[in-house]
């Protein structure tokens, strides 16, 4: 089992429309975004139908794309004879239902993380989708783990490949959001805000996440009733390696994402908006100050634009060229052991099946 799995080019089995006629489902903060990107920044590629179980909320967005329409019921979107591919921004609690539809039909959708709300069910959609490729020879799921498509990521895991810092050891991350929506907990820390870090360490060290442990230090004063932020959450990979996460998503202050990878012959470090740094002796004393986001939409708006632009010419050529199924699945395995290790304040092993098993 590889941690990031190259999917199989596969034959083109119809005809290529000439426009891959979009349904975004879920038009809230990201979904409206998507619609934008898809609209105005994506050639090969039009949004067709919207849905939101808010109507007021859809009407508003299809208003902005000429010849968009609404269709209430998320369902009837995904079986419109006049749609394409599917773009999931629905809250994560419907994504299962949702994409289990989009693979019913045979069509593409990249889903919003997370890919479903617990491990088992994100396994029913490896198990699913499999099903489907068996059949068919094609790839049908992309998760939005956009920070594969960063350049920043990309170069530093090109780095790595490279061997310029040796064997890497140990990996520190810092996850920082200004401020959260209200309804967030403790766990959902983990499940939604941890979850990027858990798909960057497979992504860059290639390898699955063993064990997780997670404490909990003392809680700023600008944390909502029973919330505990900051986390610190210790991931350990299957070679040994170590990945430290500082998640805290209320500093009051700005959007902050940086991954420092340490190897055996040297360190590098990104999201001090300096593309990657790698550690170098400079003049003693020098300080240099750098400006940063004010939120993910900012500082990943080029992955974001990345993301969709190579989901949509893949689903154009029949196949899938980004984060699959399984890295949702294993993302959620290692996430279910982050909530568990939380309960009871225990290093928790994670519990994932084999990829040879599930295909199997
Ligand atoms: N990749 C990233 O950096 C980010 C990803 N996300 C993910 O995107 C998804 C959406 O998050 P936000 O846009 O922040 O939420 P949001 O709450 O702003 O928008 C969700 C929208 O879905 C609608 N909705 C509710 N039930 C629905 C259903 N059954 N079918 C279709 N639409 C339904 C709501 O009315 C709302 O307009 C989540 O899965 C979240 O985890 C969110 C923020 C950043
Ligand atoms: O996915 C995201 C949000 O859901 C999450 O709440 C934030 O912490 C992340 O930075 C953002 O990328």
């Amino acid at each position: 089992m590889t941690a990031t799995e190259t999917l199989p080019a596969v034959p083109v089995a119809e005809p290529i429309p000439a426009d891959l006629r979009v349904a975004v489902l879920g038009v809230g903060l990201m979904g409206a975004d998507h619609v934008a990107r898809l609209h105005r920044r994506i050639s090969g590629a039009r949004v067709a139908v919207v849905s939101d179980a808010a109507a007021d909320r859809a009407g508003q967005v299809a208003a902005e794309v000429p010849g968009c329409r609404v269709v209430p019921d998320p369902l009837a979107a995904i079986a419109d004879p006049e749609v394409d591919a599917v773009v999931l921004a629905s809250p994560g609690r419907f994504h299962e239902e949702q994409v289990l539809a989009c693979i019913e039909r045979g069509i593409p959708v990249l889903c919003e993380k997370p890919l479903t709300m617990e491990a088992g069910s994100s396994l029913g959609i490896v198990r699913a989708e499999d099903a489907y490729t068996a059949r068919t020879g094609r790839r049908l799921v992309q998760v939005g783990f956009m920070r594969r498509f960063d350049p920043e990521y990309a170069q530093l895991r090109e780095l790595i490949a490279s061997g310029a810092i040796g064997e890497p050891l140990v990996v520190h991350c810092a996850h920082r959001n200004p401020a959260v929506p209200p309804g967030v907990t403790t766990e959902s820390i983990v499940q939604d805000s941890v979850v990027h870090e858990v798909d960057v360490a497979r992504f860059l060290l290639g390898e699955e996440i063993a064990a997780v442990t997670v404490l909990r230090p003392r809680s700023t004063r600008h944390a909502g009733e029973g919330l505990s932020d900051p986390l610190l959450v210790l991931l350990e990979t299957t070679g040994g390696r170590m990945v430290d996460v500082e998640c805290f998503v209320s500093t009051g202050l700005a959007y902050e994402v940086r991954t420092e990878v340490v190897g055996e012959d040297g360190s590098a470090m990104i999201g001090l908006g300096q593309g990657v740094v790698r550690q170098s002796a400079g003049p003693a004393g020098a300080v240099r100050s750098t400006v940063i986001a004010p939120g993910f939409r900012e500082r990943f708006a080029l992955a974001y634009d990345l993301e969709l632009r190579r989901w949509v010419d893949a689903a154009r050529r029949g196949t899938v060229d980004g984060p699959g199924a399984w890295d949702g699945y294993a993302a959620q395995a290692v996430c279910a052991a982050g909530v568990e290790a939380l309960r009871t304040g225990r290093r928790t092993e994670v519990r994932l099946e084999s990829r040879e098993a599930t295909q199997s």
